[in-house]
């Protein structure tokens, strides 16, 4: 157990320990072991705050909170990792900190001359109230900080006849069972259109999309100059989506052709925009050579980490003006850092001040109410003015059981949530008995009702391939695989865990198996035809993203031969497919399920998401809806044992850090 009198030696002995239990990276270790040489002084706990806050970092805290971490030491740094509770609970940092006070702590690292407690700019962890940081992460928050800062107090010229263009844009009232309600979309535009940065959050279906669409009308049918607008998403799934719905918006403006042509469709990942440098995490773009845009839109926001929130802004010059979109409600990148969800903590409850609403009503023509509304203070809540949360979804109108399920889970109501899941064939949930339940395999393969499972691609790669003799070059190759890649995407099996019976390792093997016994797939182990597969990583040879999905497909070479090669979507908008050799992938996994995290930016028609036996450190209502809202058509909840559900509704992620703090000063 760690107390004030552990020796250095004992330390990095329990550090060892953790690493060898694969509780923390070598590379947490390292940290240590490394300042251990540093500072020949340094206080064990010292070392200790500095190798957990390396941990925190990789699961998503930009530092440590070291009261929190006192509080509740297993909960805050995710220990035992997921599938192993119950192991080594000697171990456990309950057990192993009980013996550490956050005076004592906070004492040894304010001493410490690792540690920059007073605005030190030369040691490697920096102390701020009770969090403790390694410098670089320290640093991007404070950049952050400041350029948004900056942002936030850049209010904007109003277009002129602003009331017009938005009466033109916005033409019918928004009803709702034949009641007037406020149209939080016009609303979002008049603010944007006045506003340097705005950040629109919503959930699924809330319009967000044809909000933006709108306001770039505005803005270019007000602009004396063509804007240089660019579109951007944190992964190439996200942009894809994107690049899809907004063309079919963009062609129904009520605008005339030139500003319509000055809007643009396609969406480019912020790697792209930002021009990423092999084997670097620099950009070709940054404040000595800024983007050379007028206006940038990011959807998705809620995936953006905080090192690529800090390469953006300095990118972006200063008289651009940034629209985030976003679903606050969603799971945060992987990364480090949860900015929309810091940035929104009181969306919710408006803040706006009362000139500043009594000008949006006045400009809109809409009335503000709702009842979770509160009155921002005199001179306060800068940030507030600039966000705005838009309330209703069209996608999940009135009855619809995925947008009550993703509400309630939302709200954290657990009892209306499992009544949501009993109601209807929209949503439904399948308890399981065990891991070769016939249920599940039934569901896996065929689906249930109108929703479709794995058979559906696989039917549709066996039955609509070309004729044989069809040549290479022909476009009916081309065809068949997007048809086979557009049906893979009809239905997904999410999991929470990647380990144990319910984690994504498992269920991959198992589901591999299970269409092979039934005669769908040719094989079930290394490369086959049909074998769906995401890369883990990216690879600029390649031009394929971590996150990007294909489906190795049989082939026609020049000669006629027939080549196993991976389909994936070019995810640029063109619609277009590149075709990869399998033997030049390495960094791949097969993807029948997948992780919610990694789902984020996706969507499909029926979504099936699978819960693990036991709580654990992930699941948390977070997850939970971003596995709902990647349903459009079907929901289905598979459970091996009741109650896991409701226990993750009760808990919600807390990510670590100071933006918010450091944004009000
Ligand atoms: N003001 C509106 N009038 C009519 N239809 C609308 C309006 N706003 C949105 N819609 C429709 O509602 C649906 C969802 O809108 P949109 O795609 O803009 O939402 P979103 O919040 O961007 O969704 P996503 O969750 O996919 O990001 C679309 O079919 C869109 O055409």
């Amino acid at each position: 157990m760690i107390t004030p009198h552990t020796t250095i030696t004992e330390l990095l002995a329990l550090l060892d320990r953790w690493v060898a239990l694969g509780w923390l990276r070598p590379l947490d270790r390292a940290l240590a072991g490394f300042f251990a040489e540093q500072d020949d002084q340094a206080e064990s706990v010292v070392l200790l705050a500095s190798a957990l806050a390396s941990h925190q970092l990789g699961h998503g805290h930009v530092c440590l909170d070291l009261a929190a971490t006192l509080a509740a030491p297993d909960f805050a740094l995710s220990l035992p990792p997921e599938g192993e509770e119950g192991l080594a609970d000697a171990w456990l940092p309950s057990v192993q900190l009980a013996g550490l006070t956050l005076a004592h702590w906070t004492r040894a690292l304010a001493a410490s001359a690792l540690v920059a407690a007073g605005g030190e700019t030369d040691r490697p962890l920096v102390l701020h109230g009770e969090r403790l940081y390694l410098r670089r992460y320290w640093n991007y928050e404070q950049g952050v900080a400041r350029a948004l800062a900056a942002r936030i107090g850049d209010d904007r010229a109003v277009p002129d006849g602003l009331s017009g263009w938005l009466a033109r844009l916005f033409p019918e009232p928004l009803l709702l069972n034949g009641e007037r309600q406020t149209d939080w979309q016009k609303l979002a535009c008049a603010l944007a259109a006045s506003s340097g940065f705005t950040l629109i959050t919503g959930g699924p279906g809330t319009g967000k999309t044809t909000t933006v669409v709108r306001l770039l009308a505005l803005l270019q049918g007000t602009a004396e100059q063509p804007l240089r607008i660019r579109l951007a998403a944190p992964t190439g799934k996200a942009a894809a989506r994107l690049t899809e719905s907004i063309g079919a918006q963009v062609a129904s403006l009520p605008v005339n052709d030139e500003v319509r042509a000055r809007i643009p469709v396609e969406v480019s990942t912020l790697h792209r925009l930002l021009g990423s440098l092999p084997d670097s995490r620099h950009f070709r773009h940054h404040a000595g050579n800024p983007l050379p845009l007028d206006v940038l839109v990011v959807d998705e926001a809620s995936m953006i980490d905080l090192e690529m929130m800090h390469s953006l802004l300095a990118a972006l010059p200063a008289h651009a003006r940034l629209l985030l979109l976003g679903d606050k409600d969603q799971l945060a990148s992987v990364e480090a850092g949860a900015l929309l969800g810091d940035l929104c903590r009181h969306a919710e409850r408006g803040l706006y001040q009362p000139e500043r609403l009594a000008w949006l009503e006045a400009v809109s023509g809409e009335q503000v109410a709702h009842s979770a509304l509160v009155a921002g203070e005199p001179g306060r809540n800068a940030l507030a003015q600039r966000i705005l949360m838009l309330r209703y979804s069209r996608r999940f109108a009135g009855g619809s059981g995925i947008g009550r399920l993703a509400e309630a889970v939302n709200r954290q109501q657990p009892e209306e949530a499992r009544r949501h899941l009993a109601g209807g064939d929209e949503v439904a949930t399948v308890r399981l008995k065990g891991e070769q339940d016939g249920a599940l395999n039934r569901l896996l393969s065929d689906g249930r009702g109108q929703a479709l499972g794995y058979g559906h691609y696989l039917s549709t790669l066996r039955d609509e391939r070309p004729a044989v003799g069809t040549a290479y070059g022909d476009g009916a190759w081309h065809d068949w695989a997007k048809g086979v890649l557009a049906a893979f995407d009809q239905f997904r099996l999410l999991c929470a865990v990647r380990r144990g019976p319910w984690g994504v390792e498992g269920l991959n093997e198992r589901i591999a198996g299970l269409l092979h016994r039934r005669g769908l797939l040719e094989g079930k182990e290394g490369w086959y035809e049909g074998r769906p597969v995401l890369v883990t990583r990216n690879d600029y040879g390649l031009g394929l993203m971590n996150g990007d999905i294909g489906i190795a497909l049989r082939l026609p070479e020049e000669d006629g031969r027939p080549v196993l090669r991976v389909a994936f979507p070019r995810n640029d908008g063109s619609g277009e497919l590149r075709f990869v050799l399998p033997s030049r992938l390495s960094e791949v996994e097969t993807v029948f399920a997948m992780t919610v995290h990694k789902s984020q930016g996706s969507e499909f028609a029926h979504t099936a998401m699978i819960l693990p036996e036991a709580l654990n450190p992930v699941l948390t209502k977070e997850l939970l809806y971003t596995g709902i809202t990647r349903a459009r058509h079907w929901f289905t909840l598979l459970e091996p044992r009741r109650g896991v559900f409701e226990q993750a509704i009760a808990r919600r992620v807390e990510r670590r850090s100071g933006l918010l703090e450091s944004l009000q000063g």
